[in-house]
């Protein structure tokens, strides 16, 4: 028995392709599947990938995923954007709220991540309070956009607790891969991870990526900002 589609598909996407039989059997549409524990195969696969207090993406699926994402960068020549979020300060939120609600703030952030980010993109929990999202065929232009919109939308959000509230930010790091550039997986996350370290480091509640020119460096703000939501307003799906 094995399991042949190289991405994970939800138990819920299966169909039950022969009640005759009488037996749990289910013909996954993506990978062709057919096993009589099919289904319980892809429930426990399901959580073996997946972070449970957040349902993103766990660590070794991202990793996996990231070496996919490369190889097809070489094939196709279409990029490969990396997204490295971290909450700022939450340890404050712990301190002062308490774990279980920073436990919210977690889930909260990755209902965001999901929502800014297309369907094919990679969205994980790297560890902590720290996620990373990878966007194929994505430039880092096109990347910035997205992250400067999530970036928004983590400040804007209110974590209520009884009938007090507060307020919680971002800080994003990004890396890009294109076609003809050499290196690993692990320099890419480094990469972002620099760029991240570089958006804490010179005052959170912002993206910092190298620019679009090599070894320029940047932050989205301002009037860039705006010419890259024009620019890209009809991007989200
Ligand atoms: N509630 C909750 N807290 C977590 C979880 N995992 C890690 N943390 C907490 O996240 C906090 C991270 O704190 P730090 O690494 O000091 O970072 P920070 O306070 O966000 O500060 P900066 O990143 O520098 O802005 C620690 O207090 C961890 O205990 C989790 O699953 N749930």
């Amino acid at each position: 028995m094995a399991l042949r589609s190289q991405h994970a598909t939800p138990p819920s996407r299966l169909k039950k392709s022969d009640k005759a039989l009488g037996i749990n059997q289910f013909d996954c549409p993506k990978c062709g599947l057919l096993s009589p524990w099919a289904n319980e195969l892809l429930t426990l696969r399901e959580q073996v990938i997946t972070d449970p207090l957040t349902g993103l993406f766990n660590l070794r699926y991202f990793r996996s995923s990231l070496d996919i994402e490369l190889e097809r960068t070489v094939r196709t020549t279409m990029p490969t954007s990396l997204m490295m979020i971290d909450l700022d300060h939450f340890k404050q939120v712990n301190d002062v709220w308490g774990h279980e609600v920073g436990n919210q703030v977690l889930k909260l952030t990755a209902r965001l991540i999901k929502q800014v980010t297309r369907q094919l993109d990679i969205q994980c929990r790297y560890g902590g309070e720290e996620f990373v999202v990878i966007l194929p065929s994505t430039s880092l232009l096109m990347a910035s956009q997205v992250a400067e919109r999530l970036r928004e939308q983590v400040e804007e959000s209110d974590i209520t607790v009884g009938d007090q509230s507060f307020k919680v930010t971002a800080s994003i790091g990004l890396s890009v891969r294109l076609a003809h550039e050499k290196g690993t997986a692990s320099d890419l996350i480094k990469s972002a991870d620099d760029c991240l370290y570089q958006a804490k480091s010179t005052g959170r509640n912002q993206v910092f990526f190298k620019g679009f020119e090599p070894e320029e460096e940047a932050t989205v703000s301002g009037d860039e900002k705006e010419a890259l939501m024009g620019m890209f307003s009809d991007y989200q799906d």
